[in-house]
């Protein structure tokens, strides 16, 4: 018989195997629908195979036991091993396996070319004119020239109008003068900034004729190609160790008056004339293109980190015995409990919607650059500005929270950095902050949501975009038992009420004589909270469309559990907001609980299967823990065996200290 679980395999562990044999769905299927394709689910089994046939790709060591200085140097070979072997192992013009075999060999500590491929690359195919696609962008597809993004400065990173560095056109010989005029303007974070760039695309604020024009980007040279040193007039280093991303460089810069050549400003959108003529984009924000590119991919990247710990968390939790349910001869699977399954599942939903979400703003993404660079078309740059930044706020705190959940129901060894999870944790809430602080960019969502309102106040409702469409619509009661779409009625009941209500709250303020900004101010909690519900139901109507447009029975029968259980707990988690003023009932409430536990007992049997089909490999997973084969605790202990700690029975640091220490009190 054919097992549906295709991770069944001899030798692992019983307690795992049994999970595996209880899938109703195949995994296999089941991960075509998580990558989108056949053909890539496919691919990301055959690459993982390829590469672990090739020692050199393997971390020479477990990571965690390496020092900061030992991951950097573990990151650079590794990628000069994978330069070599690139073109056999996946097809270099496709970006999905691209990402994969990074994900499997380079993992996620961080490396040299992180933000060459996140951000500089984009940033040149957003932001630079044809001719400068011939100057620069071959070279840094070829890797001849690695770049990362240098914006961020040490006093600013949420307000780019503020930033200070400056880039001051001279006319007289067509240069950009760039200068970092005090402490504050060092640029301070830039991914592979510190050590590895010899390039970098720097946003700094265009001054021509001491007037500012506010933030644009440059490409810049900073190092020697050659030598690799400092060009003179360029301070650059690394800006120490991290939660996370230990492996790579973060960096500060600082420019001495560095001259740049007039080409050197990214203008595909807007450009200097020789004599200093400044030529507007056809959109104010239009260099923000890269940030709107890593924020359209965070859903699906911040689903895959969820992803991770969960596999880990569940493994284990069918593998961990302890305690006692109806037969007391027996202990249980700690999975087996329902507070365990509580604390799991509903991420387990969450992991699925965020990658699905995610996908759905990749290509809105894709067709925005499309028509910025075939037609000059910015119209879609608002709605995808507006919701990228809800998502990606929204996404981060719970991955944050569904992470942290997963460390905690695997007990101490969760604790372990055998477990890896604190590692992914640090590298999921970095997510929080970079891109956009999740504050910050809620109340951009939140100006958004706000001017909805206010076009449905003055009768314009037929302007609203479809995302918001439903801020106009009369409230009609709810019956929950219908079904997916009776959910979303609710949710967009509660939704609609918080934006409206937030709007009034803030006109209000300014009614009563309070300036925009401060009557903003009095507001931002409610107009966060409202940017939440207006994300969290995008969410929940994207998992709902991709559920419905799967075609294998077994697998969307699964999936429709999971949708079930996200409906329900996601509406518990806020069905205060309809309680308050009677929209939903206490039987309401109590059949939404009902329907929730019912939810994680049809989940059960599938829970190890469901975290199976995202087929992280052991390598990729790197978790003691969470290794396939489930024999955890010979791994654990052959994992602590081989801590350098134990090389030696007794350490030179009790010999010197503790030992004199002992020697001393027996006297
Ligand atoms: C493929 C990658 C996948 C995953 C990643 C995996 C691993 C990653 C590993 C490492 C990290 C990688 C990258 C991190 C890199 C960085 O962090 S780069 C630095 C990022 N910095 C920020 O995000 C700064 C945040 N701040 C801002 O974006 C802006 O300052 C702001 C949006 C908060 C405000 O901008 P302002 O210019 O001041 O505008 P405003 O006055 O508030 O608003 C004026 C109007 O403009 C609209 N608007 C603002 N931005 C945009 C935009 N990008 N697009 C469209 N419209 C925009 C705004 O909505 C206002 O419109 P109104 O109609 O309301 O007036
Ligand atoms: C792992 C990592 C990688 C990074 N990589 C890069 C990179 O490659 N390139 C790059 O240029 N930068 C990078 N950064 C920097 C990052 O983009 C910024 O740190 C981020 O944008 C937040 O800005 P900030 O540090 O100025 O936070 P701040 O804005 O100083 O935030 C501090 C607090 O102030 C609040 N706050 C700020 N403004 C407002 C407001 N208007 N209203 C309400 N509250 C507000 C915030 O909510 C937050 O609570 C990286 C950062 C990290 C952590």
């Amino acid at each position: 018989m054919a097992f549906l679980n295709k991770e069944i395999r001899d030798g692992d562990n019983q307690d795992l195997t049994e999970e595996r044999r209880t899938a109703t769905f195949d995994t296999d299927k089941m991960a075509e629908v998580i990558y989108g394709s056949e053909k890539l689910a496919r691919r990301r089994r055959e690459i993982s195979h390829a590469v672990s046939r090739i020692p050199e790709l393997a971390d020479s060591r477990p990571l965690p036991f390496l020092d900061r200085f030992e991951k950097v140097t573990e990151g650079t070979r590794k990628l000069s091993v994978l330069d070599r072997h690139l073109a056999e192992l996946i097809d270099v013009n496709d970006n999905g396996e691209a990402l994969h075999l990074y994900h499997e060999v380079m993992g996620m500590e961080g490396h040299p070319l992180a933000l060459h491929e996140v951000m500089f690359v984009p940033a040149l195919i957003g932001q630079a004119s044809d001719e400068q696609y011939e100057k620069w962008l071959g070279r840094a597809k070829r890797r001849e020239i690695i770049g990362c993004y240098a914006q961020t400065e040490l006093g600013h990173g949420s307000n780019l109008r503020k930033l200070e560095t400056t880039a001051t056109y001279t006319p007289s010989t067509q240069e950009f003068i760039l200068h970092t005029p005090t402490i504050t303007a060092l640029k301070w974070w830039p991914g592979a900034l510190g050590k590895s760039s010899n390039y970098a695309v720097v946003v700094a604020d265009l001054i021509i004729k001491d007037k500012s024009y506010g933030p644009h980007p440059f490409i810049v040279q900073l190092r020697d190609e050659k030598t690799h040193q400092p060009l003179p007039g360029i301070t650059v280093g690394d800006i120490g160790p991290k939660m996370a991303f230990n492996g790579g460089d973060n960096g500060y810069l600082g420019f001495d008056n560095f001259r740049i050549p007039r080409e050197n400003l990214l203008n595909r959108h807007s450009r200097v004339e020789a004599d200093g003529t400044y030529v507007r984009p056809p959109h104010a924000k239009i260099g923000h293109s890269a940030m709107i590119r890593v924020r359209s991919h965070m859903a699906t990247g911040q689903g895959w980190l969820l992803g991770h710990a969960l596999t880990i968390a569940i493994r284990y939790s069918a593998v961990r015995i302890q305690g006692f349910l109806e037969d007391k001869s027996h202990e249980v699977k700690v999975l087996d409990y329902q507070t365990q399954q509580h604390r799991l599942f509903p991420a387990i939903a969450r992991a699925y919607a965020f990658i699905f979400c995610g996908f759905e703003t990749i290509r809105l993404y894709d067709q925005l650059i499309l028509d910025m660079n075939s037609n000059g078309n910015t119209s879609g740059m608002a709605d995808l500005h507006a919701l990228t930044s809800g998502l990606k706020s929204v996404v981060t705190h719970f991955v944050g929270q569904g992470i942290e959940q997963a460390r905690m129901a695997c007990g101490g060894h969760g604790y372990s950095m055998a477990s890896y999870i604190s590692e992914i944790y640090g590298v999921a809430i970095g997510g929080c902050t970079y891109e956009g602080e999740n504050m910050v960019m809620l109340l951009q969502l939140a100006r958004y949501l706000v001017k909805s309102v206010e076009l449905v106040k003055s009768g314009k409702a037929n302007q609203l975009g479809p995302m918001v469409a439903y801020l106009a619509v009369a409230d009609h009661k709810v019956n929950l038992a219908t079904g997916p779409d009776s959910y979303v009625k609710m949710f967009q009941y509660i939704s609609k009420r918080q934006s409206w209500k937030a709007t009034e709250k803030f006109l209000k303020f300014m009614e009563n004589g309070d300036s925009r900004d401060v009557a903003w101010n009095k507001t931002a909690v409610e107009l966060t909270r409202a940017s939440r519900l207006h994300t969290r139901l995008y969410i929940m109507e994207t998992f709902i469309r991709r559920v419905e447009s799967v075609t294998d029975i077994p697998v969307k029968s699964a999936l429709t559990d999971l949708l079930n259980l996200h409906l329900n707990y996601e509406l518990l988690d806020v069905a205060s907001y309809a309680l308050e003023d009677g929209f939903m009932s206490s039987n309401q409430m109590d059949f939404i609980k009902n329907q929730l536990y019912s939810s994680l007992e049809k989940i059960r049997p599938n829970a190890v299967s469901l975290v199976d089909s995202f087929q992280f490999s052991d390598m990729q997973l790197r978790s003691v823990l969470g290794r396939r084969d489930g024999h955890v605790y010979q791994n654990l202990f052959d994992w602590a065996k081989s801590s350098p700690l134990n090389k030696t029975d007794v350490l030179p640091s009790v010999t010197q200290y503790l030992k004199p220490m002992m020697e001393k009190a027996k006297l």
